[in-house]
């Protein structure tokens, strides 16, 4: 524990969650030096900027009477700038006040608290680009999790449907007899089988290796079973077909060998909400408002942890820390949710994708962790019940809230259920008597709950519950919540990750992946949700800069408009021999070098705190200009079209399936361009643009000795070459599989030859 030395005021140890009996359940401090480095670089980097831009502004003025393509060109590098550095404003935010916390979980045991019952929503929706067997690892996790049998339940949506799916959650039950109590008699690390097997927690005695065989065995024995099943509905044509007119099915599921429902294990619960295709069915939060209506009628604990059905629980004490923090009496009235970082296991050794996410989880979150917590983050996250249900954050209980409103209200809120009504003022059905038995068969109603019209005319999905004004319901709902006063923990223990998932092993699916939240942070950006406007009713710095970041956020994707001017711009200039930045001997070319310099150098620093690599650094630059002229331009594109009413917004499923060809090239840390579309397009046409002028103009150079004029676009244009080499690689040089479709290469030729032969 960390000594508290000095005196703190009540305001600091409330932050800090400091237990009344000297013995806190967690702690918070903020990370020194680097909240003050941090806010000393804003302050020089501000200065800079704001220098950078009057000059871009002069240049602009002094166009006077030269052609208009230069007046253009100005105007757009200026425009550039300023989108650049009301980015890099907002994003500030984040560095203002980050900090750390600790969990000690061992001290809930002393502290003889009672634990809340949970319950676990695991969510699938496509049985190809999700296999079963991945899927029932993660409920096995959950259903693992060292909590009591009795206060946890774990729910299986399944969104797709599928006969298999359900075959499998049973076959799954069925194990979890076994694997539950293995786990819990030998305090078992993993408890997703999938990586137990795989690796070797050796040691044990002769009786636990026999029975770890035995296990392992049944396991085997479980995934063979599973694939049978689908190689079945694979001949009978019934695998792939996504049901999207069906009813409603719900089960709870039995060992249909036993006759008795097992105590000694946490229940499973399969749900399939009910599908038409007249009823929007709102993707992933609907099928999240389905699970929170249909668990209050069996088991409506108080608190629900949320997992993609591909991030398995790895480390089981994962329920107890945050309640370190949800029954902290100084923390928890206004706790809505504890969040823990997406890891991820088969992320490669060189990740020329980015896909550990690490600015969002290393630097980010904690930034908003000192401000008022961390963005809720689609997975992993706990969070109460009636928070959303609308509740508001309070020292007295919401119960009483609810108890204190109409029943006519709740009904218009809520829908007509009587059932799930009574609910919002009854404790959870495990508090109320230990294992009723209620929570062994479906009532009639959670039938209804499931349907699809249920929540026509409620506030399902606009007040109450995950929302749907979004791609993205976790940053859009969380927002919600802080905005309504609650505030969130970040919990990210050091030693073994809480959760871990699948990211995406091929560029094109990435792409996909960011182009889908990217399109749904800047629908919440230009609603009238604007994290700016909509964000700022609570009148305190920290809801200030949390603003800021979710803000940040909403506009990420507009880099794609300075990068977009950067990749097209300077080049075409370039290739005319007409000079965008000022001449290397100049007094303003400093202030250019320096801002620059300052931003390339803070991300460096970033990714060092992090404890990673100058390949890091590399490569997360190299994937930030990538993925700002493809997937955030094409966010901007679909957001823009579905303002005027051109399109439809549509959540395509990350593939979680494993290709084992792919596996390799993901593994050696080479671009895999397989399946690129025409998301691909723009990123090509650049790199071959920016090539093709250095060429051009770089004769033009030598020949007019303008190398000092030149000097700053040079250089750009040499970093954007070394940037896009694997493009071009993929282009001109490779012949295996992964490079560059045909089809994409010929129309990037036809087009930068034309912007270089038309404008440049
Ligand atoms: O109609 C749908 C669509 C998706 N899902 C499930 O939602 C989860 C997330 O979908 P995935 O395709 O894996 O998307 P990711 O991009 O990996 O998800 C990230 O981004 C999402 C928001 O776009 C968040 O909801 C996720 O938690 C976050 O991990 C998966 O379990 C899906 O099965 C459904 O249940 N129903
Ligand atoms: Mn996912």
């Amino acid at each position: 524990m960390r000594s508290h030395s000095n005196p703190k005021s009540k305001a600091e140890a409330e932050a800090e969650g400091v237990h009344d009996h000297d013995q806190p359940l967690s702690s918070c401090h903020v990370d020194q030096p680097a909240a003050t480095l941090n806010r000393v670089h804003t302050l020089l980097h501000l200065g800079a900027t704001l220098l950078l831009l009057r000059a871009r502004a002069s240049s602009l003025r002094s166009c006077g009477g030269r052609p208009l393509a230069i007046f253009a060109s100005s105007l757009l590098l200026l425009s550039a700038d300023a989108v650049l550095a009301f980015l890099w404003a907002l994003g500030q935010a984040f560095r203002w006040r980050p900090v750390t916390r600790a969990v000690y979980p061992d001290r809930l045991s002393k502290a003889a608290v009672t634990l809340p019952a949970v319950d676990v929503f695991v969510v699938t929706a496509d049985p190809e680009k999700e296999p079963a067997v991945k899927v029932m690892n993660t409920v096995m996790s959950a259903m693992a999790l060292d909590y009591p049998s009795d206060r946890l339940t774990v729910y299986l949506s399944d969104d797709g449907g599928s006969p298999v799916t359900l075959f499998a959650a049973k076959e799954a039950y069925r194990f979890a007899r076994a694997w539950v109590p293995f786990c819990r008699r030998y305090k078992i690390a993993t408890r997703w089988p999938e990586k137990y097997f795989s690796g070797d927690e050796g040691g044990g005695d002769g009786e636990f290796r026999k029975e770890r065989k035995k296990l392992e065995i049944m396991y085997e024995d479980f995934k063979e079973s599973v694939k049978k099943a689908k190689d079945k509905a694979i001949a009978n044509g019934d695998f792939a077909k996504t049901a999207r007119n069906r009813p409603p099915r719900i089960e709870v599921i039995k060992d249909e060998q036993e006759e008795e429902q097992d105590d000694q294990i946490p229940s499973l619960v399969y749900v399939a909400r009910e599908k038409r295709k007249n009823y929007p069915h709102h993707f992933k939060a609907g099928a999240l408002n389905v699970l929170l209506r249909v668990s209050s009628t069996i088991s409506n604990s108080p608190y629900v942890l949320v997992l993609d059905c591909d991030m398995s629980a790895n480390d089981a004490l994962s329920l107890r820390q945050a309640m370190c923090f949800h029954l902290d009496p100084r923390l928890s009235p206004s706790l809505a949710f504890v969040q823990f970082p997406q890891k991820f296991h088969n992320i490669s050794r060189n990740d020329i994708y980015c896909a550990e996410l690490r600015s969002i989880f290393k630097i980010l979150w904690k930034g908003c962790d000192g401000l008022r917590g961390p963005i809720l983050s689609g997975t992993g996250f706990y969070i109460r019940r009636d928070a959303l249900y609308g509740a508001k954050p309070t020292h007295t209980s919401t119960k009483e809230e609810f108890k204190s409103m109409e029943i006519s209200e709740l009904k218009q809120r809520f829908g007509t259920s009587n059932e799930f009504t009574a609910s919002l003022r009854e404790k959870s059905k495990s508090e109320l008597s230990k294992r009723s038995g209620a929570s062994h068969t479906v009532p009639q109603e959670a039938m209804r709950l499931a349907s699809c019209a249920y929540e026509s005319d409620t506030q399902w999905g606009e007040q109450v519950g995950f929302l749907y004004g979004s791609l993205v319901e976790d940053y859009f709902t969380g927002f919600h919540l802080h905005c309504r006063g609650w505030t969130s923990a970040y919990c990210d223990p050091p030693l073994r990750p809480a959760f871990l998932g699948n990211a995406p092993t091929n560029f094109h699916d990435t792409l996909v992946q960011h182009k889908r939240w990217m399109t749904g942070l800047l629908e919440v950006g230009v609603s009238k949700y604007c994290p700016l406007i909509f964000g700022m009713r609570i009148s305190s710095w920290r809801s200030t800069l949390q603003s800021m970041c979710y803000a940040w956020l909403a506009f990420d994707a507009l880099y794609a408009f300075p990068l977009l001017v950067y990749g097209i711009v300077p080049q075409l200039c370039f290739s005319k021999g007409v000079a965008v930045f000022p001449a290397a001997s100049s007094s303003q070319f400093p202030i250019f070098a320096i801002v620059y310099a300052s931003a390339m150098l803070q991300h460096l620093a970033e990714v060092i705190v992090s404890r990673r690599t100058l390949a890091t650094w590399w490569n997360e630059q190299r994937f930030w200009m990538l993925i700002a002229v493809t997937s955030y331009l094409f966010a901007c594109v679909d957001v823009f079209a579905k303002l005027i009413g051109a399109r439809a917004i549509d959540f395509d499923v990350t593939n979680k399936a494993v290709d084992e060809s792919q596996i390799k090239m993901f593994d050696d840390g080479v671009f895999d361009f397989r399946g690129a579309s025409v998301i691909l397009l723009p990123a090509t046409t650049l790199s071959l643009l920016n090539a093709g002028a250095l060429v051009r103009g770089g004769w033009r150079m030598v020949a007019e000795s303008k190398f000092d004029e030149l000097f700053g676009q040079l250089f750009l244009m040499c970093f954007v070459f070394a940037i896009s080499y694997p493009l071009l690689e993929g282009i001109f040089v490779r012949r295996d599989a992964g490079r560059v479709p045909t089809r994409i290469t010929m129309w990037s030729i036809a087009l930068s030859a034309a912007l270089l032969y038309l404008l440049g």
